[in-house]
C-alpha cells in the first residue's frame, strides 16, 4: 500500500493555529456569572461564614438538594471562591471579603443588580441588528436609577480605597467646603472628610440613593461634617466660587458627552479660584481598543441608557481645558484612571 503524504495545508489548519482557550473562556463566561449569582442568592458564603461548612449543613441552611449542591460547591472550588479540606468548606480571601453579608466589604447586592441585566443582554443580537434598545430601566434617568439603587450605592468597598488615595494626593490640606456631585455609595465624601478634617462635605444625590449614603456616613460618625443634599436642589442654585474641591466620581459615563461638559462648566463656576476638581471614571484608551472592561461598560451603557457612554482620557482632558481648568494630571490609583485639575 502506498504511503500517503499528509496534506500539509489541511494539517496546518488544525496544528498551526492559536489555542482556543480564550474563546472558550469568553463563551462560558455566562455560566460562571450564573454560578456566582446563585451562590449569592442561596447565601452560601454567608452560611459558611456562620459555621455551616459541610455540604449537608449547607444544604440544610440554604434549603437545597444535597447532590445538586455538591456539584455547585465543586464549581465554586474551581472558581477559587471556596476551598475544601476533607469535607469541610471554607471561604477564600476574596469570598470572605466581598461575599459575606454584614461584612464591611459586602458587594453581593451590587453583583446581583448587575446580573439583573441578563435578559437585556439576551436580546443583544436583535438590538445590534435593529439599533432598537427598548430600554427597560434607563440608567440615565432618575427613575431608572431609583428602581435599583444598590447598583449605584453598594459599591463602597470598591470605590473607597482609590477615593482615600486620591484625597491624600490633594495638598495642602483642604479648608472650606467640598462638593461630591453624585455621592452614590458615599465613598468619596467619607474619604475626603476623613483625610481633610477641616472641611465640610456636601454629598449630593437623588433622594432614592441618599438613604444608603446616610447609612455609610453614620457608620463613620461623620453626620456633622458630611451633609446630604438632594439633587432636587439644582446645582445652579449653589453660590459661585464656594467650594475648595468638587468631586465628579463615575457620573459622566451615565450623562453622556453634552451633559457631562455642561456639568464640568458648572463645577468650574462652583470652585474657588485655585480650587481642585477630581474626575474619576472608566476610560478606554485613545484608540478605543481596550481595556476590555471599559469597552464592555460602554456596551452596557448603550443597552441600558439613552445617553450614557464611555469617554477617553483625552476627551476628558479636552473638555476640562475648554472649560478653563488647568494643571490637569492623570493619577493611576488602583485599577481606574482619575483626573485631578485646578481652577
Ligand atoms: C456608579 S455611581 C457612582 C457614585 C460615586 N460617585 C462613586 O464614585 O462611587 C453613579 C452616580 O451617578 C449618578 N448619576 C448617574 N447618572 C446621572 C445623571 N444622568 N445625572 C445625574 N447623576 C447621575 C447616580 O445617582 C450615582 O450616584
Amino acid at each position: 500500500m502506498a504511503i500517503q503524504t499528509p496534506n500539509q495545508e489541511l494539517l496546518a489548519a488544525y496544528l498551526q493555529i492559536p489555542i482556543a482557550a480564550p474563546l472558550l473562556d469568553i463563551n462560558f463566561g455566562f455560566a460562571r456569572a450564573r454560578v456566582l449569582d446563585t451562590a449569592i442568592e442561596l447565601r452560601l458564603f454567608t452560611h459558611i461564614a456562620a459555621g455551616a461548612q459541610t455540604c449537608s449543613a449547607l444544604a440544610n441552611a440554604a434549603d437545597c438538594n444535597v447532590q445538586a449542591l455538591q456539584i455547585l460547591l465543586e464549581a465554586l472550588l474551581g472558581l477559587e471562591l471556596l476551598q475544601r479540606k476533607r469535607d469541610t468548606y471554607s471561604l477564600t480571601a476574596l469570598a470572605a471579603t466581598y461575599l459575606v453579608e454584614g461584612q464591611p466589604g459586602y458587594i453581593g447586592t451590587h453583583l446581583r443588580a448587575v446580573i439583573e441585566q441578563w435578559d437585556t443582554w439576551g436580546n443583544l443580537t436583535q438590538i445590534i441588528r435593529t439599533g432598537d434598545r427598548q430600554i427597560k430601566r434607563d440608567w440615565s434617568s432618575p427613575e431608572g436609577r431609583a428602581s435599583d439603587p444598590g447598583m449605584f450605592t453598594h459599591l463602597f468597598p470598591l470605590v473607597f480605597p482609590a477615593a482615600w488615595q486620591a484625597a491624600s494626593q490633594v495638598e495642602p490640606a483642604l479648608q472650606g467646603r467640598v462638593l461630591d456631585i453624585s455621592a452614590g455609595s458615599g465613598a468619596w465624601s467619607i474619604a475626603t472628610a476623613l483625610r481633610h478634617p477641616q472641611v465640610e462635605v456636601i454629598a449630593r444625590d437623588e433622594p432614592a440613593l441618599l438613604e444608603d449614603v446616610y447609612k455609610q456616613v453614620t457608620r463613620f460618625g461623620l453626620e456633622e461634617r458630611v451633609l446630604l443634599q438632594s439633587t432636587q436642589v439644582e446645582l445652579r442654585a449653589l453660590p459661585s466660587e464656594s467650594f475648595s474641591l468638587v468631586i465628579v466620581g463615575h457620573v459622566c459615563r451615565f450623562k453622556g458627552a453634552r451633559k457631562s461638559q455642561a456639568l464640568l462648566r458648572e463645577c468650574y463656576r462652583l470652585l474657588q479660584p485655585g480650587g481642585k476638581l477630581i474626575l474619576a471614571d472608566v476610560m478606554p484608551n485613545d484608540e478605543r481598543t481596550g481595556p476590555s472592561a471599559a469597552l464592555m461598560i460602554g456596551l452596557s451603557l448603550f443597552l441600558n441608557s439613552q445617553e450614557g457612554g464611555v469617554f477617553t482620557g483625552t476627551q476628558y482632558h479636552t473638555w476640562l481645558r475648554a472649560t478653563g481648568f488647568e494643571q490637569i494630571k492623570e493619577l493611576r490609583l488602583g485599577p481606574l484612571p482619575l483626573l485631578l485639575a485646578s481652577r
